[in-house]
């Protein structure tokens, strides 16, 4: 798939329900919130949901594992079919790494979309570097590159190039819903 790349293998409509995913730094956050805004949604910090233990482990230098992040991907796919059953939106941001993780949270609303930031490894290392205070230390930047498994063909959403701006960014999504 190329940077910036659109996957509609279903048409989704009613209320939006978006998850942004990438590694640590990508702009889960900064797109979310403002994507959150645009559709007057409720927007969820998926690092808000894990364990003190996993960011303690975080903070110290030291990537979670499949087990470690059970228990927070199931929190969050509790959040999102709780806003599926009452029929509401939400963008959440989540690193849904791996596709069994964003399988995992999919069986929760199967029309779940997918916004994938994407970018160059050196750009994604300079802005963790330029946002200080945050638990996450840069060093964990290479593990999660190393186990990122893109967005893939057959799930809904889209893959965007984070070199851009966060206003483009937006409406590039907006305009794909
Ligand atoms: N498209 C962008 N262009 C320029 N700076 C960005 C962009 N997206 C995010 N940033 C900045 O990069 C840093 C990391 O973004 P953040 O949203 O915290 O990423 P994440 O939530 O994925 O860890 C922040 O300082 C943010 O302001
Ligand atoms: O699954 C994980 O290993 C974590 O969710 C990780 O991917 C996430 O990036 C951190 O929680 C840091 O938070 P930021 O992504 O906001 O830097």
């Amino acid at each position: 798939m190329s940077a910036s790349s659109v996957n509609t293998p279903s048409a989704a409509s009613g209320a939006p329900r978006w998850v942004v995913m990438g590694v640590s730094g990508s702009g889960k956050s900064t797109i979310g919130a403002a994507l959150a805004s645009h559709f007057a949604v409720p927007f969820l910090e998926g690092d808000a949901y894990h364990p003190a233990d996993n960011v303690s482990k975080m903070t110290a230098g030291i990537p979670l594992d499949d087990e470690d992040r059970a228990g927070w991907l199931d929190a969050l796919a509790g959040e999102i079919g709780q806003a599926r059953s009452r029929g509401e939106g939400l963008v959440l941001s989540c690193s849904a790494l791996k596709r069994r993780y964003r399988d995992l949270l999919r069986m929760a609303d199967p029309a779940l979309r997918f916004v994938h930031l994407a970018g160059p490894r050196e750009l994604i290392a300079a802005r963790m570097h330029g946002r200080p205070g945050h638990y996450m230390p840069p060093s964990l930047l290479d593990s999660q590159l190393s186990i990122l498994e893109p967005l893939q063909a057959d799930e809904a959403g889209l893959t965007l190039d984070i070199t851009q701006a966060p206003s483009a960014l937006v409406d590039r999504i907006t305009r794909s819903a």
